[in-house]
């Protein structure tokens, strides 16, 4: 069983990034993605409509609920099915409460400060049902446009992980850009997130948290594709200096495996959070056989990035 333990309230709960720690140490460094793609749906001899996405998705928590550090449900594949698949999605963020596994809802939310107030509201606020443990986000307004999200994570102990080298190709045409300071421009979105972390950890409430084998983690994480090479060596992000968890998307269906996330993080490999969506829910639709692979892929994580 996990002992991240279910949320609770803003006051006492430890930071997410204490809780997240805790978690990875416990269950080992992996975040099952719950994507329902049609086609899964289909392999699954599920209808492509709200009844379906709840089928598959309450059967991975009920496989991988208090087994794995997280779970990571894309918004999106809910969202198709409009307010009945967006209220799939909050009985999944419930779920993850009651088997205390951290939930990372993926919606990679980003927009002018005034609006992102809207979403940090919706995601990031103690009440709402969707506010799950963390919030994919993305930068691409500018870093400072997430300020009503930082703020909302930091008061309620929530988290955040900003795209930074996205597992795509096409994220390398801005991510990989470089700014008339030299720098590119993950480079000064991990050095933003950074900055946060230090001084987020720097604060006494941040710590206090039972002390794990690990270094207690920031709450602001970033994502950094397994699929991205050297491309971290070469823009000259630093991965061990942000300080907080680096979620790992493209474990499993996109192609990285052990050599990958060892080779990608270095010596930042004890940050990662390796995510996988595809690889494991493949082995559903049965419970027993889904949760036998979402603990192997954790050992198979566990192992890359001793
Ligand atoms: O933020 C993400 O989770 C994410 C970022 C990224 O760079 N690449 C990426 O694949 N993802 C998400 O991670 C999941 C990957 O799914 P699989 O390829 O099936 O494991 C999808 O939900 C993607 O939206």
């Amino acid at each position: 069983m996990s002992a991240a333990g279910p949320a609770a309230t803003a006051g006492e709960r430890p930071s997410f990034g204490a809780r997240l720690t805790r978690a990875m140490d416990a269950d080992g460094p992996l975040c099952v993605g719950i994507d329902p793609h049609p086609g899964l749906l289909h392999a699954w001899g599920l209808p492509d409509d709200a009844s379906g996405v709840r089928e598959l998705a309450l059967r991975v928590m009920d496989a991988v609920g208090g087994r794995v550090a997280a779970v990571k449900p894309q918004s999106a594949l809910f969202e198709r099915h409009g307010a009945v698949g967006v209220a799939v999605l909050e009985e999944v963020v419930a779920a993850g409460r009651a088997t205390g596994t951290l939930v990372i809802v993926d919606a990679k939310r980003g927009d002018i400060g005034s609006t992102m107030a809207g979403y940090a509201d919706a995601y990031l606020r103690d009440g709402s049902p969707l506010a799950g443990d963390a919030l994919t986000v993305s930068p691409y307004l500018g870093f400072g446009s997430l300020s009503p999200a930082v703020e909302a994570a930091a008061a309620t102990g929530r988290g955040l992980f900003v795209l930074a080298l996205t597992s795509n190709p096409e994220g390398a045409s801005v991510q990989h850009a470089v700014g008339p300071d030299g720098r590119s421009v993950a480079r000064v979105v991990a050095e933003e997130a950074a900055a946060l972390n230090a001084a987020e950890l720097g604060r006494a409430d941040a710590t206090a948290e039972p002390r794990s084998a690990r270094a207690v983690l920031g709450s602001t994480g970033l994502v950094v594709g397994a699929t991205i090479g050297d491309a971290a060596r070469r823009l000259g992000v630093d991965l061990a200096a942000v300080g907080g968890p680096l979620l790992a998307p493209g474990v499993g269906a996109q192609g990285a495996g052990p050599a990958e996330l060892a080779d990608v993080f270095g010596a930042a490999r004890g940050a990662v959070l390796a995510s996988s969506s595809r690889g494991v829910l493949a082995a559903g639709p049965q419970v027993a056989a889904l949760r036998a692979a979402a603990l192997r892929a954790a050992a198979d994580a566990a192992a890359a990035l001793a």
